[in-house]
């Protein structure tokens, strides 16, 4: 049942996020990234409408200092949602937020006695918002402390506690809330770059992926590799033997790589019938054994489908990063060994460069 429900609250996202994907330079870890900006900058926005709201409020009721101050507060809040509004806004700048918040809610008590305790809950909803998992629910519990001790100090035992007690249930709702949302999160990024046949990354973290190597190549010069594979004649065994045939074959030519490679090895299925195998620590002269073994790996030993047993094989192209090469760059660089591997005659491994075999 909460599976159900969980899938009909995530299922328009997980639309939009397959839509957005579809676009080029689009990761998925990006893009959740900008989904949660997006939410926050909207919250700041918001905060600075209601404030700049209130202060006009206030200026009509004659009050002209709380009306400044909280004129002030908008303005910083609209500063901070404009400055930011292509990306994310820092974590100083969220508590700045949050602490402008405070200020006000004190102030109102002390200019409009206990009632001001009352802006102490979109207070707590808003730290909800701003901040993630552990540390949303933190401050949510300090606020909940501090203004339920302030209501019991300063309010009748009666409404004291009331409040005490609201702000508890709201405390206790939104935990459940963000750990949801964490939960939520994880299961729709694991959605995303996973491809539903193999079970294996799907082209959406290779970005990701191929970036943080390029990194540590520039700091540290630690050699990666590429390894770019692509079953031959995949068509004819569709042709002959029907998709669904095919289908079981790409599965287990998954699990087959799978298991022929190192914990630290990566393995995406990018194509239709085409995977890529990232190399950390490894330069091209390994990168082609390990290229070999799997041409081998494959051909050697036929795939059992339902119906029958096939041989395959498959055409592999291998790339080492270079300097300056861009992930792009370097996944065309594979690429193009594996064309030419085809070119040749499939059923082969060609390197993207000359390298010595000694
Ligand atoms: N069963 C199945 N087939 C797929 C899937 N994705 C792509 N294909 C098929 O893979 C085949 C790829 O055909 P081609 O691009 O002509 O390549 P090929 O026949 O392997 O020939 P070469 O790559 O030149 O050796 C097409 O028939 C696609 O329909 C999939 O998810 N499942």
């Amino acid at each position: 049942m909460l599976d159900y429900i969980l899938s009909r609250i995530t299922s328009p996202f997980v639309r939009y996020v397959r839509r957005k994907l579809a676009m080029p330079n689009n990761s998925a870890d990006t893009l959740l990234q900008s989904f949660r900006n997006k939410v926050t900058r909207n919250m700041v926005w918001a905060g600075a409408i209601t404030e700049l709201l209130l202060a006009g409020a206030q200026l009509w009721l004659g009050n002209y200092m709380q009306s400044a101050i909280i004129f002030t507060a908008g303005v910083v809040f609209a500063a901070i949602a404009y400055t930011f509004r292509h990306g994310r806004i820092p974590n100083y700048w969220r508590l700045v937020f949050m602490v402008l918040l405070s200020v006000i809610c004190v102030m109102s008590i002390r200019e409009n006695g206990t009632i001001g305790v009352y802006w102490s809950y979109p207070l707590l909803v808003a730290s909800f918002f701003m901040f993630r998992d552990g540390y949303a629910i933190a401050l949510a519990a300090a606020i909940t402390v501090f203004f339920s001790i302030a209501a019991l100090a300063y309010m009748p035992l009666n409404d004291g506690w009331r409040i005490a007690a609201t702000l508890s249930v709201i405390l206790a709702l939104g935990s459940v809330f963000v750990v949801m949302l964490g939960r939520m999160q994880k299961l729709l990024h694991q959605l995303v770059v996973t491809d539903t046949l193999t079970g294996l990354q799907n082209r959406h973290r290779v970005n990701s992926v191929l970036s943080d190597l390029i990194n540590n190549f520039r700091r540290y010069h630690r050699a990666a590799s590429l390894i770019m594979l692509d079953l031959d004649h995949f068509k004819l065994i569709n042709d002959k033997y029907g998709h669904l045939f095919g289908d079981q074959m790409l599965k287990q030519l998954g699990r087959r790589l799978k298991l022929s490679l190192r914990v630290n090895d990566q393995l995406f299925r990018v194509g239709g019938e085409e995977f890529l195998i990232v190399l950390p620590e490894t330069d091209i002269k390994e990168a082609v054994k390990v290229a070999e073994k799997i041409r081998q790996i494959v051909s050697n030993a036929p795939f059992d489908g339902k119906d029958a047993q096939v041989r395959l094989t498959v055409s592999v192209g291998v790339a080492q990063l270079r300097a300056e090469q861009t992930w792009a760059e370097w996944i065309n660089t594979a690429d193009t060994a594996l064309l030419e591997a085809k070119r040749k005659g499939r059923d082969q491994v060609c390197a993207a460069e000359h390298y010595s075999a000694e």
